[in-house]
């Protein structure tokens, strides 16, 4: 499994574009037939997505976790963000359609993702950190998610704050997982933007219409830098970064945490006149 290290600070503001994607840039993750993850040392937050065609694909185990099985020692949270799909847990099945959530928690030894038509596949996106407990495996339709609306249409930044993995909901160690869905005509995420020193983050954008870009603000507040990015493709924000992103067109992502905390709300705003 690919490995990520950390960056500190200071020295991100020598970095160049190349360095940057290179640091933070999680793209291949959504590969067909594949299953792809990136160990990072974010809080040891493993990324990726598995993309599951004709046939089904096993959550492998992997050299780096120095484990009998993947989930061992870890928890999992997994969103599909395109075809109809199912997630297999030690041989109980669940139906992960189109932005449904599947937690699975620690100890369970066998995972595996279909598509239930290839024709139209699954694309799970998955998030997995360290545990010390098992909680239960619970799946969260889209139509259950804590809803909360934020921005406003006049700032182009009007969209829908999905909450699945949280202390409200899903419950789990240390993962916090959910997604935002942009309105029309709105382009903007999280602006203004923050930061939460007590947890990591990371995004994945989906639903980039073709031929469209995110440009994704990361850095400190008064030293902020970007990052061109395509659809089905993440990136990683430290603690002492602003995540924040504007697209040339309309789009989602999956927004995902483990750290200190799980509180949503435990940020530090930065004021839109005060970044630079
Ligand atoms: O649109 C937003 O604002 C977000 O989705 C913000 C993320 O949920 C986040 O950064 C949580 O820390
Ligand atoms: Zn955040």
């Amino acid at each position: 499994m690919k490995v990520i290290h950390s960056v500190h600070p200071e020295d991100f503001k020598a970095y160049q574009t190349a360095q940057i994607r290179e640091r933070f840039l999680l793209d291949g993750i959504v590969s067909p037939g594949k299953i792809e993850l990136v160990y990072t040392h974010y809080d040891r937050m493993i990324v990726g997505g598995a993309s599951p065609l004709e046939t089904t694909l096993d959550l492998p185990n992997y050299a780096n976790l120095r484990a009998e099985y993947f989930l061992e020692r870890r928890e999992i949270g997994i969103i599909n963000v395109a075809g109809n799909g199912t997630v297999t847990a030690d041989g109980v099945t669940y139906n992960v359609n189109k932005l449904d959530c599947l937690y699975i928690g620690k100890g369970t030894k066998n995972v595996k993702f279909a598509s239930v038509n290839a024709e139209e596949p699954a694309v799970y996106f998955i998030l997995s950190s360290p545990a010390h407990m098992t909680y239960p495996t619970a799946l969260m339709t889209n139509e259950d998610a804590i809803k909360v609306n934020a921005g406003a249409a006049e700032t182009a930044n009007q969209r829908t704050i999905n909450k699945y993995i949280f202390l409200e909901g899903i419950r789990s160690c240390q993962l916090v997982m959910g997604l935002t869905i942009l309105e029309p005509g709105s382009i903007w995420n999280t602006m203004p933007p923050h930061v939460h020193d007590r947890r990591m983050e990371a995004y994945f954008y989906f639903d980039v219409p073709e031929g469209n870009k995110i440009v994704h603000y990361m850095g400190e507040g008064s030293e902020t830098r970007h990052i061109m990015m395509n659809n089905h493709e993440a990136v990683v924000s430290p603690p002492w970064s602003i995540h924040s992103g504007s697209g040339t067109a309309n789009y989602k992502f999956i927004w995902g945490m483990a750290g200190e905390n799980q509180d949503y709300t435990d940020m530090d705003a930065i004021a839109v006149p005060d970044l630079r």
